[in-house]
């Protein structure tokens, strides 16, 4: 585990822990639950794969995670601290600083070349490469591989891994069984819920 500290000194807070987090959306009549009482905790160096399917609040999650959204209950500390009440600048200074985010790869597009799709794997590879600069605390991927061949899926997971090995928490959300096996834990949603949770 990454959180033992030496016998004697204290041991770190988690990067994130989420207490009870619920998210609700509001459209004219309809009261959608994005997330219901979501708890968890990630500590430094942790890689950790988000699944479920289309609805589950995944999306949601990550843009909790990642100061892009507030949630209606519960509580978000991020290095211990508490993210609930922080003015719009400081929320994005926090942001900026501790969170590097990847999101999906720009569709390919039929018409090119392979050689000109492929450069939306090298695309995606810079995404990477500029998500850790200023070693943020986590990192936040959506659906990283996604719109990408299976090569280029490949080599962007790979850089995910290298990353991890040099001591970076990562929270990917994947479709892909594959790519979530890479991830050290595994984090299953279901209706907002967390439906199993696993090492
Ligand atoms: N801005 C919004 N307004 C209203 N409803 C929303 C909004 N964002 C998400 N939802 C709803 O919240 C639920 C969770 O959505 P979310 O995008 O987090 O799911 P997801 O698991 O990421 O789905 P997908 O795999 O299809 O991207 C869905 O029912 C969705 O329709």
């Amino acid at each position: 585990m990454s959180n033992s500290a030496p016998k004697g000194e204290p041991v770190p807070d988690p990067v994130i822990r989420l207490t009870g987090i619920s998210k609700i959306f509001y459209t004219d009549e309809v009261e959608t639950h994005a997330l219901a009482d979501v708890s968890l905790s990630f500590d430094a160096g942790d890689y950790v794969a988000i699944s479920g399917p289309s609805g589950c609040g995944k999306s949601t999650l990550l843009s909790i995670l990642g100061l892009l959204d507030t949630p209606n209950a519960g509580e978000y500390l991020l290095n211990g601290r508490s993210v609930a009440n922080l003015g719009l600048t400081e929320r994005a200074r926090i942001r900026n600083r501790e969170v590097g985010f990847i999101f999906q790869a720009f569709n390919l597009i039929g018409d090119l070349t392979v050689f000109e799709n492929l450069s939306g794997g090298q695309q995606q590879r810079v995404a990477v490469a500029r998500a850790v600069v200023g070693e943020p605390s986590i990192l936040l991927a959506d659906e990283p591989t996604g719109n990408l061949d299976s090569q280029n899926g490949t080599e962007v997971m790979d850089m995910l891994d290298s990353l991890h090995q040099g001591g970076a928490t990562i929270c990917m959300v994947t479709h892909d069984p594959r790519y979530a096996d890479r991830a050290a834990r595994s984090i299953h949603l279901f209706d907002g819920r967390i439906v199993s949770s696993a090492a």
